[in-house]
């Protein structure tokens, strides 16, 4: 039996392609290398180029192969571009969404996990936050993510269809063993545009925001290493391969750190003292968002074995340095 993994090209979906593979799981992926790269799936792996709202497509593969479940990373994730163009992030990732599982409940495919964001809270009410406070997505991007979420529990009451939902916080670091990590061109996330910097490969970075009503004024948010993330899904497909039930998890540490933490950490590391501007800040980001994280660690198991800051820097560092090696060569 086969596990799909659609966005297998990109950045967390590469991740738990290797997870898998380590597992002595059979892996197929779908990605139509939108923001993905084909040299970051395995060459035993294969990869089918094309879209996931692309039934005719789907259908198959679904056929060609025999899945035993869809892991759904596939998706638009830049929230800004959300605001500008929002009908571009319904259509990829909930109308895409509602035909990948309309295609898996035709053929029969009952275990289903997906990528949602704790974009789904907004701005909590309380930290940390957990999975059953209210849901007020600030961004078109993190609206897009509910609806996936909530048609996946019509679906999931109506058929024979279980499902696996994970709110991922910040997801940052590298394959701790150097195959993989972040190498989408022009990142936004912040523990990669630092790594950048300290590394020149821009002149300087900005802090957005530094009259947040937090200790030292920024933003602060639970980062979690792409590793611990990727485990998080090998727990829920054991969740479910068990007979568990659909459910809905939080992925994070239930600790946050400060984008000037973040900051110092990166310095720390690299060594370099590189610069910095205070900026206005960014619309739509919550002050502060963590995780409670109890749920999956009583429901799934999951124990984190990453959770540190500088090691999540330093496996960002080191592969940031081998995608400048590989620039370089090309
Ligand atoms: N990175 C984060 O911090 C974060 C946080 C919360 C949730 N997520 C979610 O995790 C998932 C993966 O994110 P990522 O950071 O790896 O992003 P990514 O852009 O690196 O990966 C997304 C992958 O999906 C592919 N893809 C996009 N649309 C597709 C389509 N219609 N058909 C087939 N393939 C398609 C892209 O080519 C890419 O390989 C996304 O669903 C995202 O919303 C990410
Ligand atoms: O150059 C930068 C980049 C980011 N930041 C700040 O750093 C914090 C983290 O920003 P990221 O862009 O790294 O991450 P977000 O918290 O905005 O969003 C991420 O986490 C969310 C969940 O919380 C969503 O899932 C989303 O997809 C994912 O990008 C924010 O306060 C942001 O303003 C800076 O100050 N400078």
């Amino acid at each position: 039996m086969t596990v799909l993994v659609t966005g297998g090209a990109g950045y967390i979906g590469s991740h738990m392609v290797l997870e898998l593979r380590d597992a002595g799981e059979t892996v197929a992926v779908i990605d139509n290398l939108s923001t993905g790269f084909d040299w970051a799936v395995p060459e035993d792996v294969p990869l089918h180029v094309g879209n996931i709202g692309d039934q005719e497509f789907v259908r198959g593969v679904l056929r060609e192969r025999k899945i035993d479940a869809i892991i759904h990373f596939a998706g638009s994730i830049i929230v800004p571009e959300s605001v500008e163009n929002p009908l571009l992030y319904y259509r990829n990732n909930t109308a895409n969404t509602r035909n990948l599982i309309e295609v898996a409940v035709e053929c029969g495919i009952t275990r289903f996990i997906f990528s949602s964001t704790a974009a789904v809270y907004g701005n909590p009410e309380e930290n940390p936050v957990s999975e059953d406070a209210r849901l007020f997505p600030l961004s078109p991007y993190g609206r897009s993510k509910l609806m996936s979420e909530e048609m996946m529990a019509d679906v999931a009451t109506a058929h024979d269809f279980e499902y696996v939902a994970l709110r991922y916080f910040n997801v940052a670091g590298a394959d701790p063993a150097g195959r993989g990590g972040q190498s989408t061109p022009r990142a936004t996330h912040l523990i990669k545009v630092a790594c950048e910097t300290a590394l020149g490969r821009r002149p300087k970075m900005q802090i957005f925001g530094t009259d947040y009503p937090t200790p030292d004024g920024t933003c602060i948010r639970d980062y979690i290493h792409v590793k611990d993330l990727a485990m998080a899904h090998v727990a829920a497909l054991e969740h479910l391969r068990r007979g568990g039930k659909s459910n809905v998890f939080n992925c994070g540490y239930s600790r946050g750190f400060s984008v000037r933490e973040v900051i110092s950490a990166v310095k720390s590391v690299s060594g370099v003292d590189f610069e910095v501007e205070l900026a206005p800040a960014r619309a739509g980001d919550p002050a502060a968002i963590i995780a409670k994280s109890d749920k999956i660690r009583t429901a799934l198991g999951w124990r984190p074995a990453h959770a540190d800051l500088e090691g999540i820097v330093r496996n960002a560092l080191d592969w940031e340095r081998h995608l400048m090696d590989r620039q370089k060569a090309d």
